[in-house]
């Protein structure tokens, strides 16, 4: 399978190329980043710092070598990640998109093109976050109603968008749990009346130092609670997944897929 890693030096660009540069089942044809940045025309290896070279360039232009490969794994911007979507959808190139802080608009566009390409989206790559979002759509289920729902999420102080793609994600499915739509029920900050009404999710989004990722939703009963908690150490976890997604998805029809597609959830 060849593939494409947009953004080879960001945090995921760089574990994504290191992780596929490691496997077998992988073959790097070039890395995407943007125009003027140093390491264009050099190896993809000395970019992402592989430890050695892999024999492919790094370009600034996905157009000039989006015909060599046979699917592009995107962890970039919202707005690069928009030019991705399109060039992959004029050259019918299978796309694993992971940048998360989309729109709803933007993120129709995603489904959209699951009518004309293999394209899957995935707000979180991690295995253990897509086991626990079959924990919360249990839990909504039967006592999402009852309980006062909060979700906190903390990231590091670089990341662009709040709340999460993995919380938005996941309030999606509590919401749709209880038979409602996240955007009737989604609560940001400890605003307003309290206490809030029951069956609505409350977001709250800590930015701070280094911290990969973590995510808990607590379900406040009287007298006791229930937590249902992740933390990455690293954003390894989230590369190998990106890694799976691409691979899964080689060869495929067109269709949107999703990483619990990958993980048969
Ligand atoms: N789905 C998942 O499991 C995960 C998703 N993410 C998401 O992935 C995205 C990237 O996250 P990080 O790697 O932490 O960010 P980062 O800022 O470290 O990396 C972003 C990369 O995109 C590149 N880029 C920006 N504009 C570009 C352009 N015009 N052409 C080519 N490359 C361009 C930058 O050069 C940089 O290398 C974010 O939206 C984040 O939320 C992050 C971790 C896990
Ligand atoms: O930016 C990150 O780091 C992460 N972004 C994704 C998100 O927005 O949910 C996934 C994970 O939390 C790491």
């Amino acid at each position: 399978m060849k593939l494409i890693v947009v953004g080879p030096r960001g945090k995921m660009g760089k574990l994504i190329t290191q992780i596929a540069a490691s496997r077998d089942d992988i073959e790097l044809v070039a890395g995407v980043a943007p125009k003027g940045r140093d390491y264009i025309g050099k190896d993809l290896g000395q970019a992402a710092m592989t430890g050695s070279d892999l024999g492919v360039p790094v370009v600034d232009d996905l157009s000039s070598v989006i015909d060599d490969c046979d699917v592009i794994i995107d962890f970039s911007t919202k707005e690069m990640a928009m030019e991705v979507l399109a060039l992959a959808l004029e050259h019918k190139k299978a796309l694993v998109c992971g940048t998360t802080g989309f729109t709803p608009d933007e993120m129709q566009r995603f489904r959209d093109a699951g009518k004309e390409i293999p394209m899957l989206y995935a707000a979180n790559t991690s295995k253990l976050v897509n086991v626990i979002n079959k924990l919360l759509e249990v839990a909504a289920a039967v006592i999402g109603e009852e309980a006062d729902i909060e979700i906190l999420e903390m990231h590091d102080q670089w990341k662009k968008d709040a709340p999460s793609g993995t919380s938005k994600e996941m309030g999606e499915i509590m919401a749709h749990a209880m038979g409602k739509e996240l955007a009737d029920v989604a609560v940001y900050g400890r605003q307003g009346v309290s206490p809030r009404e029951k069956g609505t999710i409350g977001y709250h989004s800590l930015r701070a130092g280094n911290i990969p990722s973590s995510h808990t939703v607590y379900f406040g009963f009287m007298g006791e609670r229930m937590e249902i908690t992740h933390h990455s150490y690293n954003w390894e976890c989230f590369a190998r997944g990106a890694c799976d997604c691409a691979v899964f998805l080689a060869g495929k029809e067109a269709g949107f897929y999703t990483i619990k597609d990958v993980l048969h959830l």
